[in-house]
């Protein structure tokens, strides 16, 4: 076994290069095995073992600096680095995290988990280089998926002015999460069904060399008109146009090419781009057969492949929303999907498949995402842009200065939004209540239940004053009847779910059954608890506010968002703009970054707990009621 002796580089290098193809074959085992038991994101790591083994072996990290694009497919990197005997507590609370992570070692000079970041980093640490007056290399590795990234194509054409000395690797497998889109998608597999060309070419002049006398000059004529043919038909024109040297495609799992090819490009002045052609799922059947569903996976069986229980928090809310947005397309023939490279994550595969030409994938393009949207809503159709809570990050700007602004009837059906578990602090959907609430006008719903969800959906394609949002969060769901028809939710309006005169519990979205439990658990001690399902975390219901301050009701505010700008911040500003006096404890989620781990675990850490709840009540209950 070759594996166990290696925790650093160092030790990778003792190896001979024969033995770089066994070493590859034991990782894909390790992973296989390792992952079957905590999950992961299987598929991307099986399809850059040779790839990563090479770049460590030719290369020296954490010196030279490698820079992986999203960050799931740093397992292998993790392994040659010292963290194999981890893999056990991957992405678990206070366990090996799922992406690259500075704190855990110095080879992880980069953190990412959101797409298309690498580029710009790897160019900022090459121009810090040269200001420096140090000499390392640096390596971004990027998917053709997270390519499609708009940031990826600023990034290329900076570098191509500054012509530092750089690598880019393309690792092109065809795949985003789902087969992946676009026409640069379509522009990669013609460089990579020509790949054989660049054979055949230096075949042929191997031959016409051999010719005595005219051989030579022949050769070099017919160099002139191939590489003018190849430059125009299938070279990586694009990528030399932008001033780097396109090398490839190699086959990203024959080790010796590979080899050779990255040798060639750490010896090439400027930046460099190799691409290298390699298979999601390498070596594992049900992986390759199913790269889908084996991108990001919860346990299974290895002989078959079969998954043994759901993914970690196999949330219910995408499928109601994917239900939902099909009937209410039977309809309203103006209601239109978009996705940023999420489709089965969304559950809008249905969707896709029964309105193809109403279901626009779009790429890991979250900023086009939203300003495409608007311009749909300009012409008066209703988009409804499925967009994971962390990612609507990216196309912030967007949001706010092409839909918001202009008042465009564009609806964003927000998904994990809240704690999303093994995914950790770069996919946490905590911020968008904080984000979307600065925005004049916009509306913001999230629903108790799966019931209620259909009916914001609903709601939210028959309002027409504007953006509006509805998130949901990745939980398990309640598992509630769901209503046969649907009901419009009026805009701004809570719904008292238990009546309380000591506490008002007002409890926004999935943390409403929470504030239920609390409320029966208060009642046991003889505190009355009013609850309250929130529906809105804008605008706010302030008829029922000013009846709750009437009634000198302290309130406690329930939210899976942050504390800093959330809705329990909206019901503060509520009463201080009124200069009224008010008891409002907030309970949400702490000004810092809370790491991956399951759902629970998360709200356990921050007390957005029924007994967190139950506790904050009691503080904040009338003094005589606190000595019950
Ligand atoms: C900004 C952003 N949007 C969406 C995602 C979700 N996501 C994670 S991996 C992935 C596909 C990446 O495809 P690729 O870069 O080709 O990597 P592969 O899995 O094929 O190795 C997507 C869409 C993300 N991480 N970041
Ligand atoms: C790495 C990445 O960003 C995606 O694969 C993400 O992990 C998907 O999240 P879900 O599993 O919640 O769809
Ligand atoms: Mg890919």
């Amino acid at each position: 076994m070759l594996l166990e002796h290696i925790q650093t580089p160092t030790d990778l290098k003792k190896l001979s290069e024969d033995q770089l193809p066994q070493l590859a074959e034991e990782i894909r085992q390790f992973l296989i095995n390792s992952l079957s038991s905590t999950g992961g994101h299987l598929a991307s790591n099986l399809g850059v073992v040779e790839l990563t083994i090479a770049l460590h072996y030719l290369f020296d990290s954490p010196k030279d600096k490698f820079l992986w694009d999203v960050g799931h497919q740093a397992y292998v990197h993790k392994l040659l680095t010292g963290r194999g005997d981890q893999f056990s507590t991957l992405r678990q609370y206070k366990g090996l995290c799922g992406f690259p992570k500075m704190s855990e070692s110095e080879h992880d000079v980069w953190e990412t988990g959101h797409s298309s970041t690498s580029i710009s980093g790897a160019m900022g640490m090459a121009a810090a280089r040269d200001i420096l007056g140090e000499k390392n290399k640096v390596v971004a590795i990027i998917g053709d998926g997270a390519l499609t990234g708009g940031m990826a194509l600023e990034a290329l054409n900076h570098i191509g002015q500054e012509q530092k000395d750089m690598m880019v690797i393309l690792n092109d497998n065809e795949m985003s999460i789902s087969p992946n889109v676009g026409a640069l998608h379509n522009y990669l597999g013609r460089l990579r069904t020509h790949r054989h060309y660049n054979k055949m070419k230096a075949e042929v002049e191997q031959v016409l060399k051999k010719i005595p006398t005219i051989g030579e000059p022949f050769a070099k004529t017919l160099e002139r008109v191939k590489d003018s043919i190849k430059f125009l038909l299938v070279s990586g024109v694009l990528f030399e146009t932008l001033g780097f040297t396109y090398l490839g495609p190699v086959d990203g799992h024959h080790m010796h090419e590979m080899m050779e090819c990255l040798r060639q490009a750490g010896n090439t002045k400027g930046p460099v781009l190799v691409h290298v052609i390699t298979k999601k799922g390498q070596g594992y059947k049900p992986a390759e057969e199913d790269s889908v569903n084996f991108h990001g996976v919860g346990t299974y069986k290895i002989e078959s492949g079969a998954f043994q229980k759901k993914k970690a928090n196999a949330p219910a809310y995408p499928a109601v929303f994917g239900e939902t947005m099909v009937k209410l397309a039977e309809t309203d023939e103006k209601i239109v999907a978009i996705t940023p490279a999420m489709i089965t994550g969304s559950k809008l595969d249905k969707f896709q498949k029964t309105y193809p030409d109403r279901c626009f994938d779009v790429g890991i393009a979250e900023q086009h995402a939203a300003t495409f949207a608007a311009g749909l809503a300009t012409q008066g159709l209703k988009p409804v842009l499925a967009i994971y809570s962390t990612f609507l990050q990216r196309g912030y700007d967007q949001f706010i200065h092409d839909v918001c602004r202009q008042h465009l009837n564009v609806t964003f059906a927000v998904d994990r939004a809240g704690f999303v578990g093994e995914d950790g602090e770069t996919h946490q959907g905590v911020y968008d209540i904080s984000f979307m609430r600065s925005q004049p006008g916009m509306v913001i719903m999230m629903p108790k239940d799966e019931n209620e969800l259909q009916h914001m959906l609903y709601t939210a394609t028959q309002y027409n004053k504007g953006p509006i949002a509805v998130r949901y969060s990745k939980s398990e769901g309640e598992g509630v009847p769901m209503d046969e028809e649907f009901q419009l939710i009026p805009i701004g309006k809570s719904e008292v779910l238990r009546e309380g005169s000591h506490v008002a519990l007002l409890a926004f979205g999935n943390m409403v059954p929470l504030a239920v439990e609390a409320a029966e658990q208060l009642a046991k001690e003889g505190i009355q608890a009013k609850v309250v399902n929130a529906r809105f975390a804008k605008p706010l219901d302030e008829e029922l506010l000013l009846a709750i301050n009437k009634r000198e009701m302290p309130i406690v505010t329930i939210e899976e968002g942050t504390k800093i700008g959330g809705f329990g911040s909206a019901v503060l500003e509520f009463f201080a703009e009124r200069n009224k006096e008010q008891s409002v404890s907030i309970l949400g989620v702490p000004d810092y970054y809370v790491e991956h781990g399951s759902i629970n675990e998360q709200r356990a850490e921050i007390g957005l707990t029924t007994e967190g709840i139950v506790q904050a009540a009691k503080k904040c209950c009338v003094p005589d009621i606190q000595k019950i």
